[in-house]
């Protein structure tokens, strides 16, 4: 499948401010891709397809999960987090994609985890810090992602979890998993 067909792919799966938000996403891991040196291909791909099952319905994320090979707590966790394993789960078996560095980046990108790869910190920085983003903070790390994507996460993994610790929700643990080994790996550094 070529790109072109697997942008009108997303586009049908999508509504229009979504795609948009694709987009941008896109061009965002492209520039990412770019300045740390990841493989730009792999950064369009799984940025393209990185929100596939986005406009999906609850029941129809939960009936997926379910019935598939997902992880046993993820129903317990906010409904935001399952778009993501089911999008990766999804571009496989409908769409052919068997690179394990794209579905990896595209699984794990609302969640984070520990030892991220370049791609997976080049998508998941760009969905969070793309130009239309607004959270509190994000300007930070735009700034941290001039130079140093390592630190442009572990804010970013900083600000969502602050955002839920001050909204009062719970926190899917494989978050604080990503930003304790993100700690480690920027002391390191
Ligand atoms: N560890 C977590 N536990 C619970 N919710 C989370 C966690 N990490 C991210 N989220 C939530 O997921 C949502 C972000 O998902 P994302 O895929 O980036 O969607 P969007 O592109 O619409 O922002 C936010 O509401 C965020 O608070």
């Amino acid at each position: 499948m070529d790109g072109m067909n697997l942008k009108q792919i997303v586009k049908d799966e999508l509504n229009r401010s979504r795609f948009e938000h694709t987009e941008r996403v896109v061009d965002t891991a492209l520039i990412l891709a770019k300045r740390f040196g990841a493989d730009p291909v792999k950064a369009e791909q799984a940025a393209l397809l990185h929100d596939i099952c986005k406009c999906w319905s609850e029941e129809k994320l939960k009936e997926h999960i379910v019935r598939g090979d997902y992880p046993n707590d993820l129903l317990q966790y906010n409904k935001e987090l399952w778009h993501a394993p089911v999008g990766a789960y999804v571009v496989q078996k409908d769409l052919g994609i068997v690179d394990k560095e794209v579905l990896d980046a595209i699984c794990y990108h609302t969640s984070g985890r520990p030892h991220m790869t370049l791609l997976d910190k080049v998508i998941f920085v760009a969905d969070y810090m793309e130009p239309a983003r607004r959270f509190p903070g994000v300007e930070e790390v735009r700034q941290l992602a001039e130079s140093d994507l390592d630190r442009a996460l572990l804010k970013s993994l900083d600000n969502t979890l602050l955002f839920l610790i001050q909204k009062g929700m719970t926190v899917y643990p494989l978050t604080l998993s990503a930003r304790n080994n993100m700690v480690e790996q920027v002391h390191q550094s």
